[in-house]
């Protein structure tokens, strides 16, 4: 009898959306006698109070018609309600901080694979059962055919070249992804066929998530958006922010900003997204404790970039103030002594005068002798490209606000 009663309690409770959950106590203040119970009653702090909600709740229970302007209002309610607002996924970096690879979750049930997150590219692309074996070394590869929730577009594909001269190929699924508690849950999954060797080499990152503008997405016949810009419109706010660390795990937050994760005030800057990119001007430079050089040159942040790509005249004065730096035609750029002491890189945001500065211990990048003696410098010419390249080396000396809201960028010390 008591369990019917408690099962009679919780469906009323349920069925009037009462904030309260009757639950069978251990403490039974009284037995009223055989075929009574007394039930204590806990408030459901999980329950979101909602006027809509409830009314609606008594129109079903007594079979009404909805009236249209209750109608939509409990549709408002629903959609706000099945919004996930902010969303954040730790990034950690692989040796030498090349890169930073972070989980995502494809398909049903879940795959998790290990991406690089880019803002200097717009194609959300991975290994996959579809890629050709012999391009696959290690990676964990998607496969549609295991996922419930995947569906082919048949007729799109997809190929990218990155800067690098690196480049993947393939063709084009939709699937549910979420990253960071996000889900989108039909994003375009442009699945591998082929990869270039530096992918293949590469054996920790499973692929790419680009964050750059979808308008240079490279699907035919239909661009696709990115997960970004799939999930944009129900965050708190339209942006994301890198946090990436040296030599240890960072973040990317999506849809707020932690004011834990930064020093100082952000300052904003103007983005000019027209070539799709994250792409911004620095006020200019000081080496060390140089004086502060006023320029302009249009430059990207690049968090698919491990490197600092400045312009070949501003190269040129960092590394004559390095000891032992030098331009080593054979290594294929600048290099300098692993254990030196090379300058702080600063550059400025905007002309409020505020800094960023790069510790000199971050342009020993990655030795290029077995010796480990001498290194391959963390900042290197952006000769050819026609923009300089704020990648990994000086991002991680930074919190970065990539605000789509405003087209801006926003730059802090941490
Ligand atoms: C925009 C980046 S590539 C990327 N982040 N997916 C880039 C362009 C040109 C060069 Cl030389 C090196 C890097």
């Amino acid at each position: 009898m008591q369990s019917n009663l408690v099962l009679i309690a919780a469906v009323l409770a349920l069925a009037n959306g009462l904030p309260w959950t009757s639950r069978p106590s251990n403490d039974i203040s009284k037995v009223d006698g055989p075929g009574t119970v007394s039930l204590k009653q806990v408030r459901n702090t999980n329950f979101v109070r909602s006027g809509p909600l409830q009314l609606a709740k008594i129109y079903h229970k007594y079979k009404a018609p909805l009236p249209n302007d209750l109608k939509a209002a409990v549709k408002r309610v629903r959609n706000n309600l099945s919004k996930r607002p902010t969303g954040s996924a730790e990034t950690k970096p692989e040796e030498n901080d090349v890169e930073y690879l972070t989980p995502v979750s494809i398909g049903t049930p879940p795959q998790v694979l290990n991406l690089d997150f880019d803002t200097g590219s717009s194609d959300f692309w991975v290994f996959s059962s579809e890629t050709s074996k012999s391009d696959v070394n290690g990676q964990t590869v998607y496969d549609p055919d295991k996922s419930s929730t995947a569906k082919e577009m048949e007729g799109y594909s997809w190929q990218i070249s990155y800067g690098d001269g690196s480049y993947s190929s393939g063709d084009v699924y939709t699937d549910t992804v979420t990253v960071g508690g996000l889900t989108v849950p039909s994003q375009a999954v442009e699945v591998a066929r082929r990869v270039s060797d530096a992918f293949t080499a590469d054996t920790n990152n499973d692929g790419l998530l680009g964050l750059a503008s979808s308008a240079i997405n490279t699907v035919d016949p239909v661009a696709q958006k990115t997960f970004f810009d799939n999930v944009k419109s129900d965050l708190d706010a339209p942006v994301f922010t890198a946090d990436l660390k040296a030599g240890t795990p960072g973040y990317y937050n999506f849809g707020f900003i932690d004011p834990n994760a930064y020093t100082g005030n952000i300052t904003y800057t103007p983005v000019d997204d027209s070539q799709g990119f994250w792409a911004w001007t620095p006020s200019g430079y000081a080496i060390g404790s140089g004086q502060f050089k006023n320029t302009s040159s249009l430059s990207i942040a690049d968090t698919g970039a491990s490197l600092l790509l400045l312009p070949s005249s501003v190269a040129k004065a960092y590394y004559a103030r390095v000891a032992g730096g030098h331009y080593d035609s054979t290594a294929g750029g600048y290099t300098l002594p692993c254990n030196g002491s090379a300058p702080d890189f600063s550059f400025g945001v905007a002309d409020a005068g505020a800094r960023i500065t790069v510790p000199g211990k971050y342009i020993a990048y990655a030795p290029t002798t077995s010796s480990g003696t001498i290194c391959f410098g963390g900042i290197q010419s952006d000769e050819g490209i026609g923009f300089s390249i704020y990648g990994d080396v000086a991002l991680k000396a930074a919190f970065v606000v990539f605000d789509a809201g405003n087209q801006q960028l926003g730059w802090a010390a941490k």
